[in-house]
């Protein structure tokens, strides 16, 4: 509980809620544990591969992560079959009603949980809110679903038949990114807990403090003891789960190379695997379109979560006939963005993950100029007035004028707010430029043509294509990626088939007409 985080409060409001605790940043340690099985929390057996947590915001170190070894992911895989044994047996009815308690709970506490996320992610507070959301949400969802699944019925000659029953698939391991820890871990044990599965989460090791906040609102909201534990550590506790013959299916949100990992190891057991991977989206915008809401998209689709976001519209290209408005627009509009203390009200942009991945960032706003890119704003580091900041990871966000297809910039995932702005001329070409990539997780479009968008869609090789709008994630509808964005889908309908499996039954009516 974030009660039992030794938390110097801040200050206090009054809210319609009741009253709100406010944390400051610089203000938080954490000396709780941060793994969680058997219905609690618990330290890992493992005393040595300690590594620090920082709070981007200022650079402090928040806690030391314990990596989980062995002993600890046997313990917490044998309590999810336990708790698997119960809950496959529930009703989806009464697995719901466990699910839409845990919702109400998140929803009670959203203001402390996503004052945790920003301390330990940096985004700003105001995202944090909306990112807490979508988790609630998306269990709401699939607490609406548990009671849906079923099976067909078959009518066979002779008055036999066939009917098929829908199945969980048994302990199912979640593996996250650090760029939305607590929606990425909602996102992925709801579709498996309505399902009737148990799961395993393993965060990011960057960010590892608020998942555990997700397990102990499902404890208490009455799942069993075990449905859903938190093992903390990197890539080797991630190996063990991904190894772990009792592990049914791993669930994995991250960079292409990692998901490449996993589906290898995954494959010695011939497990099913949901791969969220990186992107490298295109957002097209046409000279027919409303340019106050392209230019609008384009800021959504480059600078949510410090541009820390897989599905980001990084390749922008812009008709020319309205490339110097556009471009005029959008860099007024990002040097207004305001950086600083994320968890701040007017804050819009706050602190990047951790200090190697900003030197990573502006390396690549570096590499950009040397081939010929127009740092057109931003692109540089950023110290806040308030000195508790001074070493926190900002920077400033970067628009780069004139590149070309074959820049770094315009390849790479940079996975920071670099928005690269290309010139073109007509549907076929931008078209051909879009789609000539090994990624595919987004694209987006922008024009007053309603032929045009669904022509341009049908088109792009894309998992989640946005016509007028980009980067909003209902979770109603599917999302996940083409090529080597990944495998599988999460949220909507079908996902409920990612964490299911079929069994076919044959009843025979007549005798069994041997041919011996
Ligand atoms: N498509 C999506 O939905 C989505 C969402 C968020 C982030 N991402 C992608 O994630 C990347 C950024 O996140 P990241 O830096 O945390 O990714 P990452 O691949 O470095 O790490 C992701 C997770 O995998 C674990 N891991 C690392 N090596 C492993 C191994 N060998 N075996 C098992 N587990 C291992 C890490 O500890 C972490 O929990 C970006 O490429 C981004 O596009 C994709
Ligand atoms: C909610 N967003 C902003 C679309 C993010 C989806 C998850 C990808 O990183």
């Amino acid at each position: 509980m974030l009660q039992r985080l030794s938390v110097a409060l801040h200050r206090c409001r009054a809210s319609s809620l009741g009253l709100v605790r406010w944390v400051s940043s610089g203000s938080v340690n954490i000396s709780e544990q941060l793994n969680f099985w058997a219905g609690e929390r618990r330290s890992s057996t493992q005393k040595s591969n300690v590594e620090n947590v920082y709070e981007p915001a200022t650079g402090r170190v928040l806690c030391q992560l314990h990596e989980c070894g062995p002993e600890d992911v046997n313990e917490a895989v044998n309590n999810a079959k336990s708790a698997f044994n119960c809950w496959s047996k529930m009703s989806g009815l009464e697995r719901a009603r466990i699910l839409i308690e845990a919702a109400h709970i998140i929803e009670n506490r959203r203001e402390e949980i996503a004052q945790m996320e920003v301390v330990n992610n940096g985004k700003s507070i105001t995202e944090a809110r909306l990112d807490v959301d979508s988790a609630r949400l998306c269990i709401e969802y699939y607490a609406g679903l548990a009671s849906t699944l079923s099976g067909q019925h078959v009518q066979l000659p002779g008055g036999s038949f066939a009917y098929t029953r829908r199945e969980p698939l048994g302990v199912c391991a979640g593996i996250g990114a650090w760029n939305y820890p607590f929606q990425i871990a909602a996102w992925k044990s709801a579709p498996a807990l309505a399902c009737g599965n148990a799961m395993i989460f393993k965060p990011s090791p960057v960010t590892p403090v608020t998942a555990v906040l997700l397990a102990e609102i499902y404890a208490q909201a009455g799942a069993p003891q075990g449905l859903f534990n938190i093992v903390q550590g990197g890539q080797e506790t991630g190996r063990l789960l991904c190894q772990h013959s009792d592990i049914a299916k791993v669930s994995f949100t991250g960079s292409v190379p990692t998901g490449k990992k996993i589906m290898e190891m995954a494959s010695q057991g011939v497990k099913p695997v949901t791969l969220e991977l990186g992107g490298k989206s295109p957002l097209l915008i046409f000279n027919d379109c409303g340019l106050e809401n392209a230019v609008r998209g384009a800021l959504m689709a480059n600078f949510l979560s410090q541009g820390q976001v897989c599905s980001n519209g990084t390749r922008v290209f812009v008709h020319k006939d309205i490339l110097p408005e556009f471009v005029e627009e959008v860099v007024k509009r990002t040097k207004l963005i305001e950086i600083g203390d994320p968890l701040l009200e007017t804050t819009r942009m706050g602190a990047l993950v951790n200090r190697p991945h900003l030197n990573k960032v502006l390396s690549y706003v570096n590499q950009a100029k040397k081939e010929g890119a127009n740092v057109l704003c931003g692109g540089e580091v950023f110290v806040p007035s308030d000195p508790k900041l001074k070493d926190g990871y900002y920077m400033t966000p970067c628009v780069l004028g004139i590149c070309t297809d074959e820049m770094t910039c315009v390849k790479e995932e940079i996975f920071g707010p670099v928005m690269s702005v290309l010139s073109f001329e007509t549907e076929e070409e931008v078209l051909h430029r879009a789609n000539d990539t090994n990624l595919g997780l987004a694209a987006g479009v922008f024009t007053r043509d309603v032929r045009r968008a669904h022509r341009i869609v049908e088109h792009l090789k894309a998992g989640s294509c946005f016509i007028n709008n980009y980067n909003i994630t209902p979770v109603e509808v599917p999302f996940g990626g083409f090529k080597m964005s990944g495998i599988g889908r999460e949220n909507g309908q079908v996902t409920i088939e990612y964490y299911s499996q079929l069994k076919t039954v044959f009843v025979e009516m007549g005798d069994v007409d041997s041919l011996f």
